[in-house]
């Protein structure tokens, strides 16, 4: 189970004159085990929504709901992948990734063959022993999905995740986190500035519009994704050059380029 829906759900920040509506009206469905990126101009409200669904900020109208209940805390069907890796770093690799599933109270043999499948599937076998400050960003971050996705959460929820890395690393990890997806598909709500990425990634990307955020558009990806065979294409650059990525690149930044004009 994981699906996250969002019915006409707003924030606003503070109360009195010092008010700020960050959304307005947002309503979106993503499905299980669907991979939903959300992208639009800075400041519209984005990782207020994933903040929502995490259960970190209260909706101040409408609703949010994760499998069909009001979101209303925090809890272990919702597990969170920050730019800033967020790692433990007097512990290791190992016990890192570990950590969440001594929380859910799993007995030690469940979790070593846990943590040692979640290494093998993140590559990161080899690290197994290291601490955070000896791996690149790329390593940390790996190690931050790794963690998440052990927890087997209904829906991950994922804040800019590759944002704090450099581009090649970033490439890398989006290649990563397509093999990944598509080996064990999970439920994602996925927040970017690239809208490359978010159509190299996602499903679906929906695109808000300025503040006070809304829903402006949503844009099917997997059905063309899918008729085009990008996923025969082993490389990031592949799938780019091709026509019908180019065309929803393309138009997703024409309606981004709107939102910003609007704001002028
Ligand atoms: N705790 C808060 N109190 C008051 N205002 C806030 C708070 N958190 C966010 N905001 C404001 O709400 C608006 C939306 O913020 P949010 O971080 O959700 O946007 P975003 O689309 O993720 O931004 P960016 O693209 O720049 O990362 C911004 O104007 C921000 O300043």
């Amino acid at each position: 189970m994981g699906s996250i829906r969002f019915e006409n759900a707003g924030k606003i920040y503070g109360s009195g004159p010092g008010a700020f509506q960050a959304l307005q009206n947002v309503t979106l469905d993503v499905r299980e085990k669907e991979f939903v990126a959300i992208v639009g101009p800075s400041g519209c409200g984005k990782t207020t929504c994933l903040r929502m669904v995490a259960g970190f900020e209260p909706v101040t109208s409408g609703r949010v709901m994760v499998n069909g209940q009001d979101v209303t805390a925090p809890g272990p069907d919702r597990a969170v992948v920050f730019q800033q890796f967020a790692l433990f770093p007097w512990k290791t690799v190992a016990e890192n990734i570990e950590f969440g599933l001594r929380n859910k109270g799993l007995p030690k043999g469940e979790r070593q063959s846990l943590v040692e499948g979640a290494l093998q599937l993140m590559g990161l076998e080899s690290h197994a022993s290291a601490y955070p400050h000896q791996l690149s960003g790329g390593m940390q971050q790996r190690v931050a999905i790794a963690r998440a996705y052990v927890l087997d959460p209904a829906v991950l929820l994922m804040d800019e995740p590759f944002g704090a890395l450099d581009a090649q690393t970033r490439v890398v990890m989006q290649e990563e986190l397509v093999r990944l997806a598509r080996v064990q598909p999970r439920t994602v709500l996925f927040i970017t500035h690239g809208v490359e990425e978010a159509v190299y990634l996602a499903d679906r990307v929906a695109i808000m519009t300025k503040r006070p955020g809304r829903i402006k558009e949503v844009v099917d990806v997997r059905a063309i994704r899918e008729a085009e065979k990008w996923d025969s294409l082993e490389r990031i650059e592949d799938v780019m050059d091709t026509e019908s990525f180019i065309h929803l690149r393309t138009h997703i930044w024409k309606s981004l380029r709107e939102e910003k004009g609007a704001s002028k």
